[in-house]
Parts: structure tokens; C-alpha cells; sequence
């Protein structure tokens, strides 16, 4: 029997309690929505279906199947049986105390409150007797993992636990401080921003150019103090603040000066916004956004770094041991758009892409995992059979089986079988992997270990047939 679904209760369903409701959904929680609002049933399922083709692209295996999502007109009805209460009401204290008494006194008492408070400490939430812990998040909620956790460590361990479980990257911090880490680098650097518009030294876009062709790639894979370790060259950090410490005190930053908001800015920031992308609509935008955090992240997880390492760990945890009339179930991802192509179904290198990620995970079931190929032997594809049956679309779930056919001395024989969710079998790969030795570039026979796991699947495999293993190319499909 599988286990009861958990529930998220959503308060205020804005762009942030929008993005969180789609986090907890995506992440198969069901959703409880309360928000005055009357359009924000409409904003908050715009915001979730750029979500669902967004989040599930970043990920080599399906995620789990959506919670349900539901929209309340009473608060208690929304947080009641919930295990997760999120404010996330506008940023005014004396609402936030009125909105989180009321969670305090309805909510469960096992259930995390959480505020996205992006500036109140929680000793400010709290002091009219509420027990929330901040849990701050960032724009796109669905995409981006930090969530700043401060509070009491009961609250914020719990809170921890679970945000990892929905592939958050929970930063709890060492002590209370207004608009926590994150905000204070940004608004540092928003204000400094606002000045160099204010004086006529940049436009917006000039300044959106600054940090896209430079600095913003390198932060969002390294941070800060790693990329300026590098800038130090051989000689490393000391280096580098021995070369540019003396700067920081000439009158580089405007630093705590705020320019005033007078009509004046406002209208010249927002013209100059307009100018620069003002023929996008925000979900337009907000579309391209995420296609772009998507590959950027996507990329990231080849190396573990940042973002890419916490989507990869999670990954890991979502592996299920499942198996498929009696063969291992081996991969299982959604289909992203970014998959399809000008026919509208899924591109003919994906099904290889797909079938790649099964092979690599069958090898590391029979032991030639990540260690394994770290230490000189791996396996070598020579041979691809690819058999497109049906199509496959955008947001269709992948489940591929394999079946090892043949695994006597160097050889792999392996067939694997791309079913689509609703039961149709949409292809074969039936592929030749013969074991190599990584240091000579040469075939030889696995360890021990390997072949015995290998020629465990074989006996386990041999008694189902292989429908469509060992044709040849143009072969008519109705003959054997
Ligand atoms: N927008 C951003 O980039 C970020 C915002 N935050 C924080 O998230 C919180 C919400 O901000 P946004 O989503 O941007 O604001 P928003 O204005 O987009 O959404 C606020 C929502 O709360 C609803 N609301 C108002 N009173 C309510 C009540 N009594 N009960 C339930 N819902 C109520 C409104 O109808 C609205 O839908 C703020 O604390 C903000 O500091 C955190 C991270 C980033
Ligand atoms: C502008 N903001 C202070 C509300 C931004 C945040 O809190 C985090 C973000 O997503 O940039």
C-alpha cells in the first residue's frame, strides 16, 4: 500500500504561494489554496502549467505523480490535515501577524508554518505569539531550490527535512538578521542599480547586459568567494584581496544612500523596462526564464555544482527498486518540450538519450556504477537497434524496462522496451555493450562481482521473449 499523500496549505497564492503550490503539487502533495483573490484559481493554474513544463525538464526520471489541488474560501478548511502552512501574504507586518495568530490557532500542531517573509525576523512574526519559521524562497519557487530557514531548531530541522524531500536546498541561518543572506547581496546591488539609472551612467538593459554576459553565469555556478579565489590566480585568495581590498574604500558604491522614488525614476525605470521587454507578456517572460534556468541547471548537474548538484541528489532519492512484468524497471522521466521537434512528437535522439540513461543505470544495478568507472572498467556501446513504434509527446511519462538477453564473458546483450504511460509500447533499443578496460581502450572481461550480477539478470530475464530483438533494418514488422 503506498503512503497517504501529504498536504501543503497554501496562504496567499500570489507569485510566491503560486510557485510553492506548484513545488508541493509537482512534488506529489496535495495542495490546499486559500487567497481572497477572486483570480487567483486562474493566476495560480497559469503559474503551475509553466511549472509542470519547466520542473519535470530537469529531471532524467519521472517525478511523482501530482497531488490534487484544491481552492478554500475558509482558512480552517484549507490548513486542516495540513503538514506544510506557507504564508505567503503581502510583505506588511501587521497583516502577516493577523494571518499567522490565525494559522497558529488552526493549523496542527505537528504541522511547519512557514512564512516567505522576505525581510521580518522571526522574532518580529512572532512576537504576538505565532510560532512560524521564516522559510524564504526565490523566484521561480517551482525551479530555484534555496529556501532561507530561520527560526527555532526544532522548527527549522523539521522544515529542513521535508524541503529537501521536494528538492529544496533548505540554508538555515546562524542568527536572525532583516531580509536574512540572499536579499542582502541583492539589495545591494538592486540599489546600486537604481543609481546608475538615476544619473544617466546605464539603462536598464545596459545594466541587465552587465551582469548576463559576465558575472551572473559565473555566480549561478560558483558563488562569490569561489570565482574570486580563481580571479587570485596560483597565488589564490590572499592574492586577490591583497590586489583589489584597497579598492572597496575608494568611492566605488553608493552603498547605504537609497535614491529617492520620485515619479520622476519611477517613470524613467519603468520606460526603460517597457522599452526593454515590454512586447513579452509576464508569462512570456517568465517562459523564457524557466527554459533558460532549466539548461543552465541541466548543465550544472553534470559537474554536481550549485543548483545542479541538489536537482541530481534528489534525483538519486527518487529511485524506486520498481519492477515491470518481472523485468527491472530502469528509467522513468516526463518528456520535455524541449524534446520534440518540428513534427510535434518526440525527436528520433531521444529515444537513444532515453534508452542511455536506462543502460547506465542497469550497469550500475549488475555493479559497474559511478565507482566502478572511477576505478579504469566500464562498458562500451557498439551496437544500437533502435525500433520507433508509436509516438511519444511532450509531457507523455517514459517507464523503460531491460532486459539483458546475453552477458557471457565481455558481452552486454540488452533489450530495452519505452512504454508510454497509457500502456503503449512506443519503442525498442536493443543494444551490444561489450565490458572495456579504460586505461588500455581495450575489451576484457568484468570483475567478478559484475559478471555474477550480470549472469544473475540473464537467468532471472530468460524466459520472456524479446519481441523484435535481433531484426534487421527494413525487416517487415509482421514477420519474426
Ligand atoms: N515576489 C518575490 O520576488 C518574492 C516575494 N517573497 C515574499 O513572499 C510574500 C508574498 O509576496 P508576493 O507573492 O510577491 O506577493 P503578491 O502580491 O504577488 O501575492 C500576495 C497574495 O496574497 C493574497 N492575500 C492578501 N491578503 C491575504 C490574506 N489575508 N490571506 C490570504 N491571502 C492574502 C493576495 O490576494 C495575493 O494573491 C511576501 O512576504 C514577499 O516578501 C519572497 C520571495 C520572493
Ligand atoms: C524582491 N524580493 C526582495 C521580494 C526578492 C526576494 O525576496 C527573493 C527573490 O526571489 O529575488
Amino acid at each position: 500500500m503506498s503512503a497517504p499523500r501529504k498536504k501543503a496549505a497554501i496562504i496567499g497564492g500570489g507569485v510566491i504561494g503560486g510557485g510553492w503550490a506548484a513545488r508541493f503539487l509537482l512534488n506529489g502533495w496535495d495542495v490546499a489554496v486559500f487567497d481572497p483573490d477572486p483570480e487567483a484559481e486562474r493566476k495560480i493554474s497559469e503559474v503551475i502549467s509553466n511549472a509542470r513544463r519547466a520542473l519535470p525538464a530537469l529531471y532524467d526520471r519521472a517525478m511523482p505523480d501530482e497531488g490534487s489541488l484544491s481552492f478554500h474560501q475558509h482558512l480552517a478548511e484549507a490548513v486542516s490535515d495540513a503538514d506544510w502552512v506557507q504564508e505567503s501574504v503581502p510583505e506588511r507586518l501587521d497583516l502577516k501577524h493577523k494571518v499567522l495568530g490565525s494559522l497558529c490557532d488552526l493549523a496542527p500542531d505537528a504541522a511547519v508554518i512557514g512564512s516567505s517573509t522576505s525581510g521580518f525576523k522571526p522574532s518580529e512574526l512572532n512576537e504576538k505569539g505565532a510560532r512560524a519559521v521564516v522559510a524564504h524562497p526565490f523566484n521561480p519557487v517551482y525551479l530555484l531550490p534555496l529556501v532561507e530557514l530561520v527560526g527555532e531548531a526544532e522548527h527549522t530541522e523539521k522544515a529542513a527535512s521535508i524541503l529537501r524531500q521536494i528538492g529544496m536546498y533548505p540554508l538555515t541561518l546562524r542568527k536572525e538578521i532583516d531580509a536574512h543572506i540572499a536579499d542582502r547581496l541583492l539589495e545591494a546591488v538592486w540599489r546600486e542599480s537604481l543609481w546608475l539609472v538615476k544619473d544617466g551612467i546605464a539603462t536598464t538593459e545596459e545594466i541587465d547586459d552587465a551582469i548576463r554576459m559576465a558575472f551572473g553565469i559565473r555566480w549561478g555556478q560558483m558563488g562569490l568567494f569561489e570565482t574570486y579565489r580563481i580571479a587570485g590566480g596560483e597565488a589564490g585568495m590572499k592574492h586577490f584581496m591583497a590586489q583589489f581590498g584597497p579598492c572597496l574604500a575608494w568611492p566605488w558604491t553608493k552603498l547605504m544612500d537609497v535614491p529617492e522614488f520620485t515619479d520622476e525614476l519611477v517613470d524613467l525605470i519603468a520606460g526603460q523596462s517597457d522599452a526593454q521587454s515590454g512586447h513579452m507578456s509576464i508569462r512570456e517572460l517568465e517562459r523564457l526564464r524557466d527554459d533558460n534556468i532549466v539548461g543552465m541547471v541541466r548543465s550544472l548537474k553534470r559537474t554536481g555544482s550549485g543548483a545542479g548538484g541538489v536537482v541530481k541528489a534528489h534525483e538519486a532519492a527518487l529511485a524506486s527498486g520498481e519492477s515491470k512484468d518481472g523485468l527491472p524497471v530502469t528509467a522513468r522521466r516526463q518528456v520535455p518540450t524541449s524534446w520534440t521537434d518540428y513534427n510535434g512528437h518526440m525527436n528520433e535522439t531521444h529515444y537513444l538519450e532515453a534508452a542511455s540513461q536506462a543502460t547506465d543505470n542497469l550497469m550500475a544495478m549488475v555493479g559497474a556504477d559511478e565507482k566502478y568507472v572511477a576505478s579504469g572498467k566500464s562498458y562500451f556501446t557498439v551496437e544500437t537497434h533502435i525500433r520507433y513504434l508509436e509516438e511519444v509527446h511532450a509531457g507523455d511519462q517514459l517507464t523503460i524496462t531491460s532486459q539483458v538477453l546475453a552477458g557471457e564473458g565481455k558481452r552486454l546483450h540488452l533489450f530495452h522496451r519505452l512504454w508510454r504511460k497509457d500502456g503503449t509500447l512506443a519503442a525498442t533499443v536493443e543494444k551490444m555493450l561489450l565490458h572495456t578496460d579504460l586505461t588500455t581502450r581495450r575489451a576484457c572481461t568484468p570483475e567478478d562481482l559484475v559478471a555474477k550480477l550480470v549472469a544473475q539478470m540473464v537467468a532471472d530475464h530468460a524466459g520472456k521473449h524479446a519481441d523484435g530483438a535481433a531484426r534487421y533494418v527494413g525487416q517487415p514488422r509482421d514477420t519474426a
